[in-house]
């Protein structure tokens, strides 16, 4: 089976932005997509990574093909001709053995959804089944499915439906990361801020910080009077 990495090149991860500066938002993309080769890799499979322009992936075995059309038309342009796994490189938290029951899961099509609505992850068997990513694309891919007829499944996975897009999404790479990206927010001073409700993130070095609010509305300057984990 094909394993397909999208990755965005330019200007990525934008919804980071209140805590990570561009040049940070690149390295820990680089970082993230690492990951995840590694762990993609780990299943036996050899990824491709699917970028918007020319990238060096540093994960032995991994192509790369080069595709600047939109995400969705990028995807879709390799469907249809044999099983396809695509998972996103914003999952900080794959492990190998979450997406060895992603790849080997049951199916003409497999969801592994994220937090949000999103589909973080899909093994495509069906030979009709394209993707509309952006939006509540979970529901969309099942309408896909329902309307082609596909058996569908649903994979339950904290691991893969920790998508990193927005700060409070780096609380769970600082507990659960095993890998590089864990290190990377760590050598860079992101910590954990503890507060009344759901962990948030901070910056050590200039007091930059995220709180995740019971709204669900964060801010950087959510709370003054948060305890700051050493973690
Ligand atoms: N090949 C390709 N990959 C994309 C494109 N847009 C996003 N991706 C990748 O798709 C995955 C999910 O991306 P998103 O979380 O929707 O967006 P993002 O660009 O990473 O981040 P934001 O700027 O915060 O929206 C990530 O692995 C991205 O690198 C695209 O236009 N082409
Ligand atoms: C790719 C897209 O990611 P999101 O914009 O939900 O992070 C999706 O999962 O449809």
């Amino acid at each position: 089976m094909r394993v397909v990495v999208p990755y965005r090149v330019a200007d990525p991860k934008t919804r980071l932005a209140p805590l990570l500066d561009r040049e940070e938002r690149v390295s820990f993309s680089e970082t993230m997509l690492a990951d995840v080769l590694d762990a993609v890799t780990a299943t036996g499979h050899a990824p491709t990574v699917l970028a918007t322009e020319d990238v060096d992936p540093s994960v032995p075995g991994t192509n790369v093909r080069v595709d600047d059309r939109p995400l969705s038309d990028a995807v879709n342009a390799l469907l249809g001709d044999g099983p396809v796994a695509v998972v996103m490189a914003d999952l900080a938290l794959a492990t190998t053995p979450a997406l060895s029951r992603l790849f080997d899961a049951d199916g003409d099509v497999v969801i592994a959804p994220g937090v949000g609505g999103g589909t973080n992850a899909l093994v495509v068997r069906h030979p009709d089944f394209r993707v509309d990513y952006h939006g509540v694309s979970y529901r969309d891919h099942r309408r896909v499915c329902e309307r082609i007829g596909a058996a569908t499944t649903t994979l339950d996975s904290y691991r893969l439906g920790t998508d990193v897009d927005e700060p409070g999404d780096l609380a769970e790479v600082l507990l659960h990361g095993e890998g590089r990206s864990r290190s990377w927010l760590r050598d860079r001073g992101v910590r954990l801020a503890v507060g009344e409700g759901r962990v948030g993130v901070r910056r050590e070095d200039d007091g930059r910080e995220w709180a995740v609010e019971e709204s669900g509305v964060g801010g950087a300057d959510a709370s003054a009077e948060r305890d700051h984990d050493p973690e």
